[in-house]
């Protein structure tokens, strides 16, 4: 498939099982992830692998950390919050190391590992497998953070759940380019 077909044809899929990508397939995605564009190349990406018996100990600290922002948490509530953690084989916790005081601004920094995510998906789906990009409560919990290496001024900017597509992917509305894209011609106009 062109590289364009393939991502024309990525979905995010949430439904997924094992086989995870490992070995060299694992490496070379990860790779991608490296050739995103950098100011200043600071190489902010900090890419952690969970799997195996390793995603119930960060599903134990995903339930501690629900029941710490919220005392009240019940136990599904904790359940559900764990299960996420359990249903992928591989979770790639996108880690970023920051350096405030650098002169390249700490958003530029976070477009790096944000784009370097974004090739890891494209990557994902090209050697056939599936994934999705999840931020959220968990993502930003500073002890969720801190149990994977992550103290501030590093934090994460999610996680990838990926695997093997349980189902053949839904076709997916995209939106229309129409509405996104314009071109300008010197004269003031509005984007809203
Ligand atoms: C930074 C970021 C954080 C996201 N966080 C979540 C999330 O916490 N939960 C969720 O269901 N989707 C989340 N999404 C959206 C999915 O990753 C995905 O983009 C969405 O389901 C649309 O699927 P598509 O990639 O096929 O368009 C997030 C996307 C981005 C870019």
């Amino acid at each position: 498939m062109l590289a364009i077909d393939t991502m024309l044809s990525r979905v995010s899929l949430s439904a997924l099982q094992d086989p995870a990508p490992d070995g060299q397939v694992l490496e070379r995605i990860l790779e991608t992830g490296l050739r995103a564009p950098d100011h200043g190349r600071l190489a902010p990406w900090r890419y952690v692998l969970i799997r195996g018996e390793a995603r119930t100990a960060l599903a134990d600290i995903v339930g501690r950390a629900l029941l710490a922002r919220e005392p009240d948490a019940t136990p599904p509530m904790v359940e559900k919050q764990r299960g996420k953690f359990l249903r992928a084989p591989l979770i790639v916790a996108l880690g970023a190391h920051l350096r405030p005081d650098h002169k390249i601004p700490q958003a530029e920094q976070l477009m790096t590992v944000a784009a370097g995510a974004m090739n890891l998906l494209n990557a994902i789906h090209a050697e056939g497998f599936g994934a999705i990009w999840v931020t959220g409560a968990n993502a930003y919990d500073p002890g969720v953070q801190a149990a994977l290496g992550f103290v501030p001024p590093d934090t994460l900017a999610g996680f990838l759940f990926v695997g093997t597509p349980r189902d053949v992917p839904a076709l997916v509305r995209r939106p229309a380019l129409s509405d996104h894209v314009t071109e300008w011609t010197g004269r003031l106009v509005s984007q809203g």
